[in-house]
C-alpha cells in the first residue's frame, strides 16, 4: 500500500494517475490516503510504501465498495446485489480506470443519457474499462471506445461481454475509429483537451455532440476558450466537487 499526506479532496489530481500506474482502490485515512497495489512499483509522487497482509486489505476493500447510481445506470461489481431500476452495468473493479467510483465517469454517465438514443454513433475516446462505451450501446448506441493504452482493450471487452453488449475497442486515439460519429465523449484531462480541440470537429459530420470530463474546475477556463474557438457552443455544465464535465454541440 503506497500512503500519501493529504484527503480526496487536496489529492484528488492523482487519483486519475494512481488508478493509471495500477491502483486497486483508494482509501481515506485520517490525513492521509491509502492506495493499494498489487505491487510496488515506482511512483513519481511524495508518499511510502507500507507492506500489508494481502487478504486484510483486499477483503476490506471488497467489502466496502458501494454499488454507484449515475443518472439511469447503476454500476456494481459481480458480488453486489442490487434491487432497484436501473440500468446494471457490472464491472470488474480496480482493473482500468472507469468503475464509475470517479466524479467524472458519473458525470459523463449522467450527461450521455441525456444525450444518446437508439443508433447515435459514439465515440468514447479514452475508455479504459469500456463503462462509457458500455453505457451508451446499452442506450441503444452504436458505440466504439478507443484507448492509447492496448492493455485496457481485452477488459473493456470483456466488460461488455458480461454486459451483454458489443461496442467496438480499438487501440489508438481520435483517428483510430472510422466516423462520423454524433456523440463524442472524453474523460480525459483539462491540458489534453485544449490539444485535442482542433482535431475534435474532424470526429462529427455537420453536426454533433461533444461531452468533455476530467476537467479540474480551476483549469475549466482553457478548455472553454479552446472549445468556442473551435466553433462548438456549451449546452450544458456539470460540476461534482472540483471536477467539471462540458456538454457542447458542434453547429452545423
Ligand atoms: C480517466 S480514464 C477514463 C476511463 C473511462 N472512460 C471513464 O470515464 O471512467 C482516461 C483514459 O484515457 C486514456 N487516454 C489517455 N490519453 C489518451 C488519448 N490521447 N487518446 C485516447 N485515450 C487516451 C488512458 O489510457 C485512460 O484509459
Amino acid at each position: 500500500m503506497f500512503r500519501l499526506k493529504g484527503d480526496f479532496q487536496t489529492l484528488d489530481t492523482y487519483s486519475p494517475l494512481l488508478f493509471d500506474l495500477g491502483a486497486r482502490g483508494l482509501e481515506e485515512r485520517p490525513g492521509e490516503v491509502w492506495a493499494y497495489f498489487p505491487q510496488r512499483i515506482e511512483l513519481p509522487l511524495p508518499g511510502e510504501w507500507v507492506e500489508l497482509p494481502d487478504t486484510d486489505w483486499l477483503e476490506a476493500w471488497r467489502r466496502d465498495l458501494k454499488p454507484v447510481v449515475a443518472g439511469p445506470f447503476v454500476v456494481v461489481a459481480p458480488w453486489h446485489s442490487w434491487t432497484g431500476q436501473e440500468k446494471r452495468i457490472v464491472l470488474e473493479p480496480g482493473m482500468a480506470f472507469g468503475t464509475g467510483h470517479h466524479e467524472t465517469t458519473r458525470m459523463a454517465l449522467e450527461a450521455l443519457a441525456q444525450r444518446v438514443e437508439p443508433e447515435t454513433r459514439v465515440l468514447d475516446l479514452g475508455t479504459g474499462s469500456g463503462i462509457l462505451a458500455i453505457a451508451a450501446a446499452m442506450l441503444g448506441a452504436e458505440a466504439v471506445g478507443v484507448d492509447v493504452d492496448p492493455a485496457v482493450i481485452p477488459l473493456a471487452r470483456a466488460n461488455a461481454a458480461a454486459n451483454r453488449v458489443n461496442p467496438q475497442f480499438l487501440t489508438g486515439s481520435l483517428g483510430a475509429a472510422e466516423g462520423p460519429f454524433d456523440l463524442v465523449v472524453a474523460n480525459l484531462y483539462a491540458e489534453l483537451h485544449v490539444h485535442l480541440a482542433p482535431q475534435y470537429p474532424s470526429a462529427f459530420g455537420l453536426c454533433g455532440v461533444l461531452i468533455l470530463t476530467g476537467i479540474l474546475l480551476q483549469r475549466e477556463g482553457l478548455v472553454r476558450e479552446a472549445l468556442e474557438a473551435q466553433g462548438f457552443g456549451l449546452l450544458e455544465r456539470r460540476q461534482e466537487g472540483e471536477w467539471i464535465c462540458l456538454t457542447y454541440a458542434k453547429k452545423g
